[in-house]
């Protein structure tokens, strides 16, 4: 049987992290994992890697099966122009480009062609990562399997529909940033209280690790699992009444829709 050829256009945070998965799960060979970048760095990282550097996208769609698009929105339609008449029927293009639709790759690329859409997000890079993906026709159950074993080998990979790709965003992509954010405003508080900065980070992080166990494991919803933490008339509950009266709940909301909004704004 014919080996598959795996291609990555842009070899930057989230390809670094998918590729990472192929490597660690030996999906593909090293050398049949194709890398086209702009950036020299990136090609001669991926070199060192004994992954194959391709000069161009269409040499990159030339001699692979399926080819991720994984440069920013802004690109891809450069891309896409470049690889327009180079791939066919036999290509899978899996996008990971928040915005970026099916119908406007297959409109770029000039047919029906194979395409699935990925919305990952960067802890992929250290192996906790949750991925949604869309199976879209003409796309095979064999290989969107495959796309979606190489997202699962880096975390969780849940499916779909590819009608709600962008409202997907805040659940999963972007919201690393926010639970980051957070994690910057506990340890800088309380380093204003006196406490080591190190010490509340690794006391707030395994809360966020425990917290997301109980939310995964226990089966008890999150009310419950918010009242098994507010003691009546205690600490809890005025941190949470203080959440409420600030509208946290209804700016967190705001935050999520302008998120998708511009991922609606960057998209065709
Ligand atoms: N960073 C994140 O948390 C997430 C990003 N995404 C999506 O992943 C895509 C890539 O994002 P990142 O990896 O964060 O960006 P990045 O900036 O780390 O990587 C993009 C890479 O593309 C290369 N590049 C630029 N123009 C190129 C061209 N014409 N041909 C080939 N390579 C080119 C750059 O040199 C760079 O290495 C974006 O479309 C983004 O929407 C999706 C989910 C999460
Ligand atoms: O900020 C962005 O546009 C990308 C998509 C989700 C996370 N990063």
């Amino acid at each position: 049987m014919k080996q598959l050829h795996i291609g990555f256009i842009g070899g930057g945070n989230m390809a670094t992290a998918i590729i990472q998965g192929i490597v660690l799960k030996k999906i593909v060979p090293n050398e049949n994992i194709h890398v086209f970048d702009v950036s020299k760095e990136r090609c001669d990282y991926f070199k060192a890697q004994g992954l194959t550097i391709e000069g161009s996208a269409v040499e990159l769609a030339e001699n692979c099966d399926d080819i991720f698009l994984a440069v920013k929105p802004q690109i891809i339609e450069g891309v896409l122009q470049e690889l327009h008449g180079h791939v066919d029927e036999h290509h899978v293009v899996v996008s990971i480009a928040a915005g970026i639709s099916d119908t406007y790759i297959k409109k770029m690329l000039g047919f029906d062609c194979k395409v699935v859409l990925v919305m990952p997000n960067t802890p992929l890079l250290i192996g906790y990562g949750a991925s949604a993906l869309a199976k879209i026709d003409p796309v095979t159950d064999e290989e969107f399997t495959l796309i979606k074993n190489i997202f699962a080998s880096v975390g969780a990979a849940a499916v779909i529909d590819k009608e709600k790709m962008n409202e997907i965003i805040p659940v999963n992509g972007s919201s690393p940033a926010f639970i980051y954010l957070l994690g910057k405003i506990v340890s800088d508080y309380a380093e204003t209280l006196g406490i080591d900065r190190e010490t509340a980070n690794t006391l707030f992080c395994n809360t966020l690790i425990g917290s997301a166990h109980m939310m995964l494991e226990t089966g008890k919803s999150h009310d419950e699992l918010i009242r098994m933490v507010c003691s009546p008339g205690g600490t809890t509950l005025k941190l949470m009444d203080t959440l409420e009266k600030k509208d946290w709940k209804g700016t967190l909301e705001e935050a999520m829709r302008h998120c998708i909004d511009r991922a609606y704004e960057l998209g065709r």
